[in-house]
């Protein structure tokens, strides 16, 4: 049986304001610190070491994984960054709040914008957006030739990603439906334990902590576009 754990990183200071960040390179709150601190003593007591970490080259990734590796006393692992698994570039909403987008744009717009496989926000200034079927297509090559490689070689291999690279990495690793992708939403700094068969087929996985906590971090993550949100 081979293993990879993925987790989101720890809450950003645009995650508490409940407003997008894609490529915008902001910084852990004091809370995601937290939570980034929390997550490795949960893998520490589950018996869950690394030889590879792989970030995004984003801060609030790279600190993530920083402050787990120091938090489990390893902070000797190998650190692996790459573009691949930044956050989607979220366009003209980077910057914005959720709740405010949905007042502007309507609601179902915005889940679209948000889950959807094949739909992006507009370009921002910069001429960019993303939607998860360009994160998938960039992430791929980067499962294939690192992740992927490296769990083959029998590595414990961590994954400290974003809402939206984690999302396009379980979509190639789960093979996921479109109608599947638009009701995944991945909490912070919450570790999920994917297990795969000897020929890294997808077997099985589950959240590591408290799963009544869990279900209702998801839940918030699917609702912070919605116009009933108190941020
Ligand atoms: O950078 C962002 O905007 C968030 O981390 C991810 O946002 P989402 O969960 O709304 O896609």
């Amino acid at each position: 049986m081979k293993k990879l754990v993925l987790i989101r990183h720890g809450e950003s200071i645009l995650n508490k304001t409940n407003s997008f960040g894609g490529w915008l390179d902001v910084d852990l709150s004091t809370k995601g610190v937290q939570e980034a601190q929390h997550a490795a003593l949960l893998l520490q007591q589950n018996h869950h070491n690394f030889d590879v970490v792989h970030t995004s080259i984003l801060k609030r990734s790279i600190k993530s994984a920083n402050v787990m590796l120091e938090t489990m006393n390893s902070l000797w692992v190998t650190q692996q960054s790459s573009w691949r698994l930044n956050e989607r570039h979220y366009g003209i909403l980077q910057g914005m709040n959720k709740k405010e987008a949905s007042i502007k744009y309507g609601e179902e717009q915005i889940k679209q914008w948000r889950r959807s496989f094949s739909q992006k926000p507009p370009q921002s200034l910069d001429g960019n957006s993303e939607s998860l079927e360009d994160v998938t297509i960039r992430v791929r090559p980067y499962w294939e030739d690192s992740i992927a490689k490296d769990i083959n070689q029998n590595k414990q291999v961590l994954v400290v990603g974003h809402s939206n690279s984690l999302r396009a990495l379980l979509c190639i690793i789960k093979k996921l439906s479109e109608q599947q992708l638009l009701e995944l939403n991945i909490p912070t700094a919450t570790p999920l334990v994917i297990q795969f068969n000897d020929r890294l087929q997808y077997q099985d996985e589950f959240y590591l902590g408290n799963q009544e906590q869990i279900k209702q971090k998801i839940k918030q993550v699917a609702n912070q576009g919605s116009l009933k949100s108190n941020k």
